[in-house]
């Protein structure tokens, strides 16, 4: 088998939704392989599970095995990220993973879940755990005190790794005129990737910030889905760039580089 050289291409040109005329001058972030043209009107930050399960010791991910030492300084830029945003106009939206108290939600063995979620096998396993892990209700389930929503911010709960996936997310953005999608969170390669992956076969433009997401499986893992964002799916930036540019106020010359750029 032959290993596929890095093909991803590098441009300055920006990509994204063209800009309707008349309509001011689009924010330029930089990002690989492209930087994209966006309007704080038309994006939205999605932070993808930051729940005790995911970030905290004794969380799920955790308890059942997973390194989660490094997700201190994912935690940090995510909020960093978050104040930016919500200055900025830009819509904020906290996806929740997780099921009912009963685990109804979760599938019973009729669903590849039950057997593919580490939540569902480690309760299996420690029947002491039984009920501890992603249900309604329970710290594990809560997001992240340092990530409580704000007014104006929306929540999403979600059921599967894909936040698309038999939740209201399309159609809140939908409703709101949302083409843009930048994303943080946690699992880089598990509900990260996956609702990316889809925001992509929805048409949506979707921007991965590779330094306000956390792995569960180790730095080759981190590298792999930030290639598969790159190469196949989006977008990758990070948060200095992205609170850079949401602060900045965008300029003519942005704007005019964006327009001919998607007219192209
Ligand atoms: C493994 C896992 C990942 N979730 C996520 N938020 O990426 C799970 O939910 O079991």
């Amino acid at each position: 088998m032959t290993t596929p050289k890095n093909t991803t291409l590098t441009s300055t040109v920006p990509v994204g939704v063209p800009n309707a005329p008349g309509a001011p001058a689009p924010l330029v972030l930089p990002a690989r392989p492209e930087p994209v043209a966006l309007h704080a009107a038309n994006s939205a930050l999605i932070v993808v599970d930051m729940q005790n399960a995911y970030a905290s010791v004794g969380g799920y991910v955790d308890s059942a095995g997973f390194d989660i030492s490094g997700a201190q300084g994912t935690i940090a830029n995510i909020v960093r990220t978050v104040e930016a945003a919500r200055a900025a106009g830009i819509l904020v939206i906290f996806l929740q993973n997780g099921w009912d108290a009963a685990y109804v939600d979760a599938g019973g063995p009729g669903s590849p879940n039950w057997y593919k979620s580490n939540a569902l096998k480690t309760m299996r396993k420690k029947p002491e755990l039984a009920g501890k892990f992603l249900a309604k209700g329970g710290w594990d389930y809560e997001l992240l005190d340092v990530m409580k929503p704000q007014t104006g911010d929306i929540v999403i709960p979600k059921t599967r790794y894909s936040g698309f996936f038999n939740s209201t997310l399309d159609s809140t953005l939908r409703a709101r005129g949302i083409r843009n999608l930048v994303f943080t969170g946690i699992a880089t390669n598990v509900c990260v990737e996956s609702t990316l992956r889809d925001a992509f076969h929805l048409e949506y433009f979707a921007v991965m910030l590779e330094d306000a997401t956390h792995e569960l499986g180790g730095a080759a893992i981190q590298k792999a889905a930030v290639y598969n964002v790159e190469t196949f799916f989006g977008w990758v930036s990070t948060v200095d760039d992205f609170c850079r540019t949401v602060a900045a106020p965008s300029t003519p010359a942005a704007a005019m580089t964006a327009r001919e750029t998607t007219a192209a």
